[in-house]
């Protein structure tokens, strides 16, 4: 970006007064790089962007200003957003919402929210539509509502997370929609080409036997002529928006320890080849990509630390402490690795909160807004790995390495977002080497060491050892949060000791471990340094705690 570029104001890209007014009242003084290359050629020229910018950076803004700008408050639908996870549907409603200056009417359609409620939502012919694939392809097979039938109207489409809404999950909902805006009548062949897979069902053709294959027939010789007339009549603007669309396919291969290495093929097709397959763009969409320059933001720091595999969740204790007043979330790769971690830093006194797929969309939501309101580390899978902008967020720990280098990209995301510090740590045991290697590769540069005191983190492991034991007698003797018999809870109504009912010998062990674990928890408050000199202040306080 040339310098006098980089002092570009709103003023110079926007010709609105009131939506700069809105922007500044929201604390968005001054565009990003991102909106600054890219708010004219949306705004004024209105181009087709195909837009990758690192995390954090403001990417919502680039598409949000030109929709919120253009659309006027009528009866119908004219913009279209599709994002892949519920959390980031109503996060980006939220930020329409915070510079929705002509009130114009924004409607969130996802899943694990009543039909009805967001059936009831729709009949008030909402201006703007934020929908998951999954959804909105529900509401465009039942055709009743008006709302649906004005989607491939709109004269917006946005496509968040675009890398992700062509893998595994999203791409036959996410063609099937597209497919829908191309050419409307499209929706009943697909309909009945996903027959039996769910919700998925056309209301309005009521089609059999001979009949289909009439109407199959007739299709494929109405469609060339039809698509060719609408590619020359379309008037609408589309966006295509992530920050990892143009990393290399290796990047975002999953790693498998036991096979050769992943060969780059020549012909491989990268993911905007294969988006521009997809979207039907007016002429050629601007490509704009800042990640060339920058992958991941200047604000962050990352580091690793080698470790055996049972040395991590003492690694854990140890950097909660060291980073005690940060923000934090730890990422693991499975819900059983959660698990683990969660069970023992629990006993160890630190409050955690879970997050992760399985859980009920309610729980989901209830969990990220404890989370935002403090108190609370962040124990998550990669469901929480993309596009969440959870405010100052300063710590970053990968129990172990994500399996693609993308979603290393995504975590680190979380923290060090827009002009905030932030760090990431992994820690890598032996099965997390060669995942090491392709993020590194990808980098282009190696991860910096950590360098742990060593005195604190053996104290850690100390602690940990405790805990771990803990959780070894309570579950061998059931007892604990993961008991919930019935003969448990009847006890603990009868308000009976649970731990009456093992025997004298690891009941008192348990008892003794867990009072030494009282001294763990106490100990969290003590303010640890990053020097192997203890000072007399902790020494004087370790004594009195008897920790030494
Ligand atoms: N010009 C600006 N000035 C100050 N803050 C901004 C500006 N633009 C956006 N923000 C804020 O920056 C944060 C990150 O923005 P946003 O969520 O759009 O990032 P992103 O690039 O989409 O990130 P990700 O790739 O992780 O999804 C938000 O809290 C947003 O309100």
């Amino acid at each position: 970006m040339a310098a006098d570029e980089a002092e570009t104001k709103w003023e110079d890209l926007i010709d609105s007064s009131e939506m700069i007014e809105a922007l500044k009242s929201n604390n968005m003084n001054e565009p990003t790089d991102i909106q600054r290359s890219t708010l004219k050629q949306s705004c004024k020229f209105k181009q087709d962007l195909i837009i990758s910018a690192k995390t954090g950076s403001g990417k919502t803004l680039c598409f949000a200003i030109p929709i919120l700008l253009s659309v006027e408050k009528t009866q119908e639908t004219q913009a279209i957003i599709v994002s892949p996870t519920r959390e980031l549907c109503l996060q980006i409603t939220a930020h329409l919402n915070a510079i929705n200056y002509k009130k114009l009417d924004i409607q969130c359609l996802i899943g694990g929210i009543a039909r009805e409620k967001q059936e009831r939502l729709l009949n008030r012919h909402p201006q703007i539509l934020v929908g998951t694939p999954g959804r909105l392809w529900e509401f465009i097979c039942d055709r009743q509502n008006d709302v649906v039938r004005d989607i491939a109207k709109a004269k917006f489409l946005v496509i968040d997370e675009a890398d992700r809404m062509i893998e595994m999950g999203h791409f036959k909902e996410l063609r099937l929609i597209l497919n829908y805006i191309y050419d409307p009548s499209s929706v009943a062949k697909e309909s009945i080409e996903v027959e039996g897979e769910g919700p998925i069902q056309d209301l309005n053709f009521n089609l059999e036997g001979d009949m289909i294959e009439e109407f199959l027939e007739e299709e494929k010789n109405d469609k060339k002529k039809k698509e060719e007339k609408k590619k020359n009549t379309v008037k609408r603007q589309t966006f295509l928006i992530s920050a990892t669309m143009t990393i290399e396919n290796q990047a975002r291969k999953v790693i498998k320890p036991l096979q050769g290495p992943n060969k780059k093929k020549d012909n491989e097709e990268t993911v905007v080849d294969k988006l521009k397959k997809l979207v039907q763009f007016r002429g050629k969409p601007v490509v704009v990509d800042l990640t060339q320059k920058e992958q991941l933001p200047s604000e962050l720091t990352e580091y690793k630390i080698s470790c055996n595999d049972e040395e991590k969740e003492s690694l854990l204790h140890y950097l909660l402490k060291e980073f005690e007043n940060k923000k934090t979330i730890i990422f693991a790769n499975t819900i059983k690795q959660e698990r683990r971690i969660i069970e023992v830093l629990k006993l160890l006194g630190h409050s955690v909160l879970r997050l992760d797929g399985k859980m009920p969309q309610r729980d989901r939501f209830k969990r990220l807004e404890k989370f935002q309101q403090g108190g609370y580390i962040l124990i998550a899978t990669d469901v929480a790995g993309r596009g969440l902008d959870l405010p100052e967020v300063g710590l970053i720990i990968h129990f172990s390495l994500p399996k693609t280098a993308e979603n290393y990209i995504h975590r680190c995301g979380r923290t060090a977002r827009i002009y905030h510090k932030g760090t990431s740590i992994v820690l890598v045991g032996p099965s997390d080497v060669r995942s090491l290697r392709t993020i590194q590769t990808m980098l282009g540069r190696d991860i910096l060491n950590y360098h742990c005191n060593l005195e604190e983190w053996k104290r850690a492991e100390h602690f940990v050892k405790i805990a771990k034991e803990v959780s070894h007698i309570e579950n061998s003797h059931q007892i604990g949060n993961k008991q919930s018999s019935w003969e448990q809870k009847v006890a603990e109504e009868a308000g009976l000791d649970t731990e009456a009912k093992m025997e004298a010998g690891p009941r008192k062990k348990l008892k003794f471990l867990k009072k030494q674990l009282e001294q763990s928890k106490a100990k969290v408050e003590v303010p640890m340094k990053r020097t192997s000199v203890i000072t007399p202040e902790l020494f004087q306080m370790a004594k009195q705690q008897k920790l030494i």
